[in-house]
């Protein structure tokens, strides 16, 4: 047993994607003998390898099992003072919040150093706790001012309460939850950080606290950031799970109906809490809000990846596809992995990738290391605890699918859209086209099935959200005059113009070998707002892997910097000077 190093070897089987926390499975000493079969007596902790089954008594630990590294939270301490002056009492009587639910919620009120400031200032405290355990605290100034205790976790507000129910109601902020909270409604949480869409404050706590929801009621705020933390949500939790609380024409958020209206009016939101649409049909009430905003504002540009050359040509959205083409070995899978880390530690995309043409994997997330760090991938460029860090990273943003059960289109789709789910995920990558295991059903011919199995794709990165990267090989290419091989067009693709009809964003990357040049040629950009066709020259850093622009003439600017390390420095300098959204309403100052 003691070279034994991996569950598949044990023959325990861990449901897909997961690698941490608790899970029950089925024993592979006693099941096959049980009459229950049903019964998944193993209990195995993935954190720290340990399994043990209560029929048997089947147990141990995987040797040298790869520990994950515990991210390492500052915890503050609960001193248990909760004695509120007159003041801040008054002023949480004025929301409508009473006394008796500040001291069960424990909100405390307390000088503290506030950066925005650059002074102390008292604050009232809503206190974040985890298992009872005070674990973050967000505090707040008269002035509106917010500060969370850098490097603490990021949980929701007033987790624990909803443990075990199979209802809860999600708030943009904590005054939205102490309303409901008020109005009889204890199984409300709050998100820590406003009407941010990032919602990885989900991730860890997943399984324990959410998967076992019948029914989420989302009560974000009504304007622009509340409803893009709305659609966040949905798509993490699900359309068909989720219910929409709304306030009526004159209120925004909770807080504001329950002080305008009174508790009675609160409940009656809670009732008339509308289902989402999911029978396809739709008129311009269903997407007033977004036509609104997009009137207000003009269509805006998508994300850009930070190369000047590239920008001014693409940018990118979720729910569209992007077609990436060019001869083997000319860099199509570089320059994706080049743009996916981009959007990543730009806005916090994470990633999934089918992409059996990188294979094995750990030759793949070897490249990726690079790309981040701006090392090259040994033990002398990067030192181990830059290595330990960007591997962490990694486990939390970049995903990898490669299903034992096979590479059909479903199969892929179906792992993405557990990673949706569970982390998130914004990008889906399939690399290449031809890796799929396409099952043409009998009379159909391949136009039609490429035809098919395209709309499926769009349809797919529509209803949850992504942008779907597709990397398609072209037909074998002519060289021209000058012995280069011609620029391949989605048109080249092997198959089908389809390839070109049914696709957003065509990209081609293609080397030129003679000048030490790449260039990447944006073929198509379907929608004027988002890019045209043009083309951006890059050079190609061998020992980062990373491509920088290249203008003819000028020396490139390389970028060796670890990417990480400046993320890492901007969101501390961040969460010191964090403002967030909240739900006040009438530009009301609190008077303390
Ligand atoms: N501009 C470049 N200069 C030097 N090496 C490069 C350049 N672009 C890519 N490479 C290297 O060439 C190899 C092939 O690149 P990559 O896999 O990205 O090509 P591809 O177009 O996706 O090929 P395929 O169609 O075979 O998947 C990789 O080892 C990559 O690191």
């Amino acid at each position: 047993m003691d070279d034994i190093m991996t569950w598949e070897e044990l023959n325990i089987k861990i449901p897909y994607g997961r690698t941490s926390g608790k899970i029950k499975t089925f024993c592979p000493a006693c099941h096959s003998k049980r009459n229950n079969k049903a019964d998944k007596s193993l209990s195995v902790n993935l954190d720290e390898g340990l399994y043990k089954c209560h029929y048997c008594g089947y147990s141990g630990c995987i040797k040298e099992f790869p520990k994950k590294i515990k991210k390492e939270y500052v915890r503050p301490t609960w001193k248990n003072e909760t004695k509120l002056s007159e003041k801040v009492v008054k002023y949480f009587e004025g929301r409508r919040i009473s006394q008796d639910i500040l001291r069960i919620m424990k909100i405390s009120e307390g000088v503290e150093f506030m950066p925005q400031d650059n002074c102390k200032m008292n604050t009232i405290q809503f206190n974040y706790f985890l298992n009872g355990e005070l674990v973050n605290v967000k505090y707040r100034t008269g002035n509106k001012h917010f500060k969370l205790i850098p490097n603490a976790e990021l949980i929701p507000y007033n987790l624990d309460a909803i443990k075990n129910s199979t209802e809860c109601i999600v708030t943009e902020g904590e005054f939205d939850c102490l309303s409901f909270i008020s109005c009889g409604f204890t199984h409300t949480i709050s998100v820590p950080n406003g009407a941010s869409a990032n919602t990885s404050y989900l991730d860890d706590y997943w399984e324990d606290y959410f998967e076992n929801k019948e029914t989420v009621y989302i009560a974000s705020d009504t304007d622009a950031k509340g409803i893009i933390l709305r659609d966040e949500l949905v798509r993490r939790f699900g359309a068909d799970r989720c219910k929409i609380i709304s306030y009526g024409e004159d209120c925004k958020d909770a807080n504001e109906l329950l002080v305008k209206n009174g508790p009675y009016a609160l409940k009656q939101a809670v009732e008339n809490a509308s289902e989402l649409k999911i029978d396809g049909v739709f008129t311009v009430s269903d997407f007033e809000d977004e036509l609104d905003i997009l009137y207000d504002k003009g269509l805006q540009k998508g994300f850009t990846i930070g190369f000047d050359n590239f920008d001014a040509l693409c940018s990118f959205e979720t729910k569209r596809m992007c077609i990436v083409t060019g001869i083997p070995g000319n860099g199509k899978s570089e320059f994706l992995d080049e743009i996916a880390e981009r959007l990543n530690i730009l806005y916090g995309w994470k990633f999934a990738y089918f992409s059996p043409e990188n294979f094995p994997l750990k030759y793949h997330a070897s490249k990726m290391v690079s790309k981040i760090t701006g090392k090259k991938f040994d033990k002398i460029s990067l030192p181990l605890n830059e290595y330990r860090q960007v591997k962490q990273y990694m486990s939390d943003n970049f995903f990898f699918i490669f299903p034992e059960e096979g590479f059909s289109v479903d199969t892929i789709l179906e792992k993405a859209k557990y990673l949706i789910r569970r982390k998130g995920i914004k990008a889906l990558v399939i690399d290449p086209w031809n890796r799929l295991e396409h099952q043409i059903p009998s009379g159909m011919n391949e136009t039609n099935y490429i035809s098919q199995t395209l709309d499926k794709f769009t349809n797919f990165a529509q209803k949850y959200d992504i942008l779907f990267f597709l990397v398609a090989h072209p037909r074998k290419m002519n060289k021209d005059a000058s012995g280069q091989f011609e620029v391949p067009t989605l048109y080249d693709i092997n198959g089908s113009a389809n390839f070109y009809n049914k696709t957003d964003y065509g990209i081609t990357v293609q080397r030129n070998k003679e000048t030490g040049t790449v260039g990447v040629y944006v073929q198509k950009v379907k929608f004027k707002h988002l890019g045209e066709t043009g083309n951006a020259t890059f050079k190609y850093n061998i020992n980062n892997g990373r491509y920088v622009p290249y203008y003819e003439s000028q020396d490139p600017i390389w970028d060796n910097s670890n990417h990480l390390i400046n993320k890492i420095t901007n969101q501390l300098k961040e969460s010191e000077r964090i403002e967030l959204p909240f739900d006040m309403y009438n530009g009301e100052e609190a008077p303390f």
